[in-house]
């Protein structure tokens, strides 16, 4: 592979894993090892003619060559052909079932692993997206075959005497003219899509149904497709006027020690096809449908773009499709897309413009990685007792959050005091940060006596008021280290107009780095630090003391001019820190970033979102950094900022002020 080639393909990597879902990840199996890649696989699908005459008259413009490439005329030039090639290409006789087992069955076995897939039917308006994947009672496509395969798989992954548990969820949605509408509750109107601090695409509110059977996915499958928008335009009696997304998830916990749970997400998506108006005939409201589809499209063609070009910004938040599908492309799932296509010659410039679309997505890497979270120790019993409860107890006492989240029936409804929740289900989604702050606070209460149950127990709205009232405490430190700076620049704005109180107070407090320019006598001995560290100290007798040593007064001034401020001066006083001190927390600093998470790499001073996501991608592509200098070889950190970095660093570090892996 020549460097260029090289190069490119590691600034794809790049965006790939510092873009999307990928870039901050839940606790996950091998955390620290960089997840292998896994390209998006594209096949293509050539609906046969569905115009009885049209097949007739006019010769197809698209021919297979061999199970992966196809040639399509170029009516520009007779003599001419253009070639693709894909994972797979599928002609016009392949049947529904060789599209499934060929390109889909293939992924769903990733979903037992704990990591997400996806599905994507693309191409433009009537070439068959949706024949591909729902199909007729007679020629089922990809959703019923999935769930199919995927409830037979859980059933017997999860039957008794194995060791994880298993449950399937389903939701439903549409995106139509840039709304999320809810399919299996049409009246909850526009939703909004959020991205947690994992990265990981959220819907609050989403309708979550369990499912234990096909005829259970049925149920509410069958009422809920009624529910999406579909018109008639001149291309297709039943076009899809919006983009409907089928998420299944497979939630696995563990029976036994370590008790590790597992999320997979299955995406099956059917997009609504891109549009000529000239040729659809749209007037009106098919017309402005049509612009949002268009435009939605366009967009997803710029983040597969960007992907690929490895550029900083990938445009997900410019759609609601491409937001939704930001775990998809360029982020942790097993992708395939497939891209249907039309034989008759008017769909001439569709076909492809999906072809070139398709081939644009085959150069998309995604970096899958699993799912999975351990249980905190204590919470182990609850667990066990939960699994000797029999099959309904067991279900009642998950209930109401594993079955309705997010549904609006169930948000309100009261929870009753005496039913306490399982952990291990109200835990499975919680950002492991605030987990730990849970777990804190409730041995906090716990040694202090309280009366009230154990906080990981309580139900869900006295939990929702003591997590409010963790963050509000959170703030209120956050608001105190900002007074704290206030402070000291405040002091340090008076030392400079008064140098000679500044020496004699042995309180001072200011930066490290600062320097004393004064030849006014100083004290013998300072004990000058960061207030931080003070308060460190003071709350540990036992950590090191760092002094202000005076220094060989090196002035270049005659000795007898006292008076003057010395501008050439030496420095009269520095810090001296013992060196153990300083190697521990250049090791810390070395931990946290080779282990941190970008979330953990921000609580470092001077590293912002956007260092913190390079200083990742840099680990994701050159494996871990074997000095803190080598920080300097992520982009955008020169060798000034590193040093002000160390300073502005070491010493917390060293004295355990930072939170993050050690
Ligand atoms: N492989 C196929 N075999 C037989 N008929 C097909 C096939 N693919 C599509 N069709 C038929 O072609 C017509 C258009 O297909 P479909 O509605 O799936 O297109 P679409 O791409 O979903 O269109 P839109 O984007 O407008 O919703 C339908 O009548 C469908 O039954």
């Amino acid at each position: 592979m020549d460097a260029g080639v090289s190069g490119r393909l590691r600034r794809r990597e790049m965006a790939a894993t510092t873009s999307g879902a990928g870039r901050c990840r839940l606790s996950k199996v091998g955390a620290g090892r960089r997840p292998p890649p896994a390209r998006v696989r594209v096949a293509v699908r050539l609906r046969p003619f569905v115009d009885g005459a049209a097949g007739t008259s006019e010769p197809p413009c698209v021919r297979g060559i061999d199970s992966c490439s196809l040639e399509v005329a170029n009516w520009r030039n007779y003599q001419e052909t253009l070639k693709y090639q894909f994972d797979a290409f599928y002609g016009e006789r392949s049947s529904q079932q060789d599209i499934y087992a060929g390109s889909v069955q293939p992924i769903l076995r990733h979903l037992l692993e704990g990591q997400n897939a996806s599905v994507l039917a693309y191409g433009p308006t009537g070439a068959g997206k949706t024949h591909t994947m729902l199909g007729s009672p007679e020629q089922p496509g990809v959703i019923p075959r999935a769930l199919m395969d995927l409830l037979q798989l859980t059933r017997e992954e999860g039957a008794e005497g194995r060791p994880w548990n298993l449950s399937v969820t389903m939701s439903y949605l549409e995106i139509y003219q840039e709304k999320v509408l809810d399919l299996l509750d049409p009246a909850s109107g526009d939703l909004v899509i959020r991205e947690d601090c994992r990265g990981n695409i959220l819907i609050p509110g989403l309708t979550q149904k369990p499912i234990t059977s096909f005829s259970d996915f049925e149920r509410h499958f069958l009422p809920a497709s009624g529910n999406r928008t579909v018109g008639a335009t001149r291309l297709n009696q039943r076009s899809s006027r919006s983009h409907a997304v089928l998420l299944v998830k497979v939630d696995q916990q563990e029976r036994l020690a370590p008790f590790r749970q597992r999320e997979g997400k299955l995406y099956l998506i059917d997009l609504a096809g891109s549009e000529d108006n000239r040729r659809t005939g749209n007037q009106g409201l098919r017309l402005k449908e049509s612009g949002a589809i268009n435009t939605s499209l366009f967009v997803l063609g710029k983040v597969v773009d960007a992907l690929n070009q490895g550029l900083p910004r990938v445009p997900y938040r410019d759609s609601k499709l491409t937001r939704l599908l930001q775990d998809s492309l360029g982020g942790s799932a097993h992708s395939i897309l497939i891209a249907n296509i039309a034989p008759e010659r008017r769909f001439y410039l569709d076909t492809v413009s999906a072809l070139n679309f398709a081939a644009r997505s085959k150069e998309v890497i995604n970096r899958p990685f699993t799912n999975e979270s351990l249980q905190p120790p204590a919470l182990a019993p609850v667990k066990l007792s939960q699994k000797e409860l029999g099959p309904s107890e067991a279900k009642r006492a998950r209930g109401p959050e594993e079955e309705d989240i997010g549904n609006p029936e169930s948000v309100g409804a009261p929870v009753p005091a005496t039913q306490k929740l399982s952990p291990l289900q109200k835990l499975s989604n919680m950002d492991p940060a605030m987990l730990e702050r849970l777990l804190s606070l409730d041995r906090l209460l716990g040694s202090q006596g309280s009366q009230g149950t154990p906080l990981l127990n309580t139900p869900k709205r006295e939990r929702m008021v003591l997590i409010k009232t963790v963050e509000e405490k959170n703030l209120e430190i956050e608001r105190l280290k900002m007074k704290q700076k206030e402070l000291e620049a405040k002091m340090l704005a008076q030392e400079a107009v008064d140098p000679k109180k500044e020496n004699c107070s042995p309180t001072v407090l200011r930066p490290l780095s600062r320097r004393t320019v004064t030849v006014a006598e100083p004290l013998k001995k300072a004990v000058v630090m960061p207030l931080q560290l003070i308060q460190e100290q003071t709350a540990s007798p036992n950590t090191e003391i760092h002094i202000l040593k005076k220094r060989g007064l090196k002035r270049k001034l005659d000795s007898s001019d006292v008076s003057e401020p010395v501008e050439k001066a030496e420095d009269c006083w520095e810090l001296h820190v013992s060196p153990e001190l300083l190697a521990h927390g250049r090791q810390k600093i070395l931990n946290l970033l080779n282990e941190g998470s970008a979330r953990d790499l921000r609580s470092l001073q001077r590293i912002g979102q956007k260092k913190a996501q390079l200083i990742v991608g840099w680990r994701e592509l050159h494996g871990p950094f074997s000095q803190v200098e080598d920080l300097e070889r992520v982009e955008g950190i020169s060798a000034k900022q590193l040093e002000s970095f160390l300073k502005a660093n070491i010493l917390g570090l060293a004295a355990g002020q930072r939170c993050g892996p050690s």
